[in-house]
């Protein structure tokens, strides 16, 4: 488990540059043997939390629990030793180029101390679980940047830490090979019970792999808690604004194109539903069609599923006189359906 108390970081002034406040107030736990995602824009704060995680940084205030140990307080050969229960991938892999995808993996085991015996028995081991067994002689320079990443997953699971951070570690890496990896730290989450922290700006790492996440903003958590719950009720601007990455808020082209702000005669009034929850997708239209006993249209629909709920929205065409469009708006109120009235169609 890793528990931040009271943490702030400020980094000082700096040849004229002035300081910088790059975390405030910082108060949560990540649950052991969870995938937990820190979502961010860029500056947020998220690189400095996760080298407060490792000990590469030190808090201004607070404290950082790792597994019962203040790691802030740790220097010298006790935090040399705490850190090998924290591995680290990283968005460049950072492999040296000299070494084999082997060697690489022994390193941290040498550092270590292993007798070599043991090193060579552990990489063979870590090399079939991260699928890359036949890659033992390969330098870095033949390697794909997936199989890049592996070397690097096993190289920071060589001493068994309890954590693994990720910063950015599927960023550089196209969306096939992104899931892959994204399904490996999964596959090693179950297995070995690692705790993984994810740091991403992507909404759809947090989405495919992470349970818990926490939302940050200008060095602050703006939001935090299982992934399902924030996001299907997602209450902060930069929350919603990640979501919408997912579900997307623009219309397709040829909806877009036909919306009109003045009713015309005999057309339709266009309204969007926000869909969250289990099944609310599928209920809602059927619903307002039969409680309101109206003809709805329905003229685009995106939904996804995050954390196991469907998010999304509809676009929805009803009869568009004046009367008809306030009951359904006050009927998708009433029933807790954020809805916006976009327009008209013909
Ligand atoms: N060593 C440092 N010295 C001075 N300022 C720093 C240092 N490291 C980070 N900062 C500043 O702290 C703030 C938070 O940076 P941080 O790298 O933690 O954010 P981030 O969310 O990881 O951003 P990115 O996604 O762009 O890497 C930024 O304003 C950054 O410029």
């Amino acid at each position: 488990m890793v528990r931040f108390e009271g943490i702030s970081k400020t980094y000082p002034a700096y040849r004229g540059k002035p300081g910088v406040n790059a975390l405030e107030n910082i108060d949560f736990a990540i649950p052991r043997g969870s995938i937990t995602g820190v979502i961010g824009r860029s500056g947020a704060g998220k690189s400095s939390l996760v080298r407060l995680i490792n000990g590469l940084e030190k808090p201004t205030t607070g404290r950082v629990i790792v597994d019962g140990n203040d790691i802030s307080a740790l220097a010298g050969r006790e935090l040399r030793l705490a850190q090998r229960s924290i591995g680290m991938i990283f968005q460049h892999f950072n492999l040296l180029s000299s070494r084999t995808a082997a060697d690489n993996i022994a390193l941290p085991l040498e550092i270590a101390g292993w007798a070599k015996a043991d090193i060579k028995a552990r990489v063979s081991e870590l090399l079939a679980l991260v699928g890359i067994a036949d890659k033992h002689d390969r330098y870095p320079s033949e390697l794909s940047g997936g199989q890049k990443q592996r070397v690097g997953i096993a190289r920071a699971l060589a001493t068994r830490p309890s954590v693994l951070l990720s910063d950015e570690a599927t960023s550089a890496l196209d969306p096939q090979t992104t899931r892959a990896i994204l399904d490996l730290l999964a596959n090693i989450n179950r297995e070995l019970g690692v705790t993984i922290v994810l740091i991403t700006h992507e909404m759809s790492v947090v989405r495919q792999l992470a349970r818990e996440v926490v939302v940050l903003d200008a060095g602050r958590v703006v939001e935090s808690g299982h992934v399902a719950d924030i996001f299907t009720h997602p209450k902060h601007p930069i929350t919603q604004s990640f979501l919408a990455e997912v579900i997307g808020d623009s219309l397709p082209v040829s909806l877009a194109s036909r919306i009109m702000a003045e009713p015309p005669v005999g057309g339709q009034a266009v309204i969007r539903i926000q869909v969250r929850g289990a099944r609310a997708g599928d209920t809602v239209v059927a619903r307002l069609a039969r409680e309101l006993g109206l003809d709805v249209a329905l003229l685009s629909a995106r939904i996804d599923e995050i954390g196991g709920q469907h998010v999304g929205s509809l676009v929805i065409g009803i009869p568009g006189r004046g009367d008809v469009q306030a009951r359904v708006l006050a009927w998708l109120s009433q029933h807790q359906f954020p809805a916006e009235h976009l327009g008209h169609v013909a």
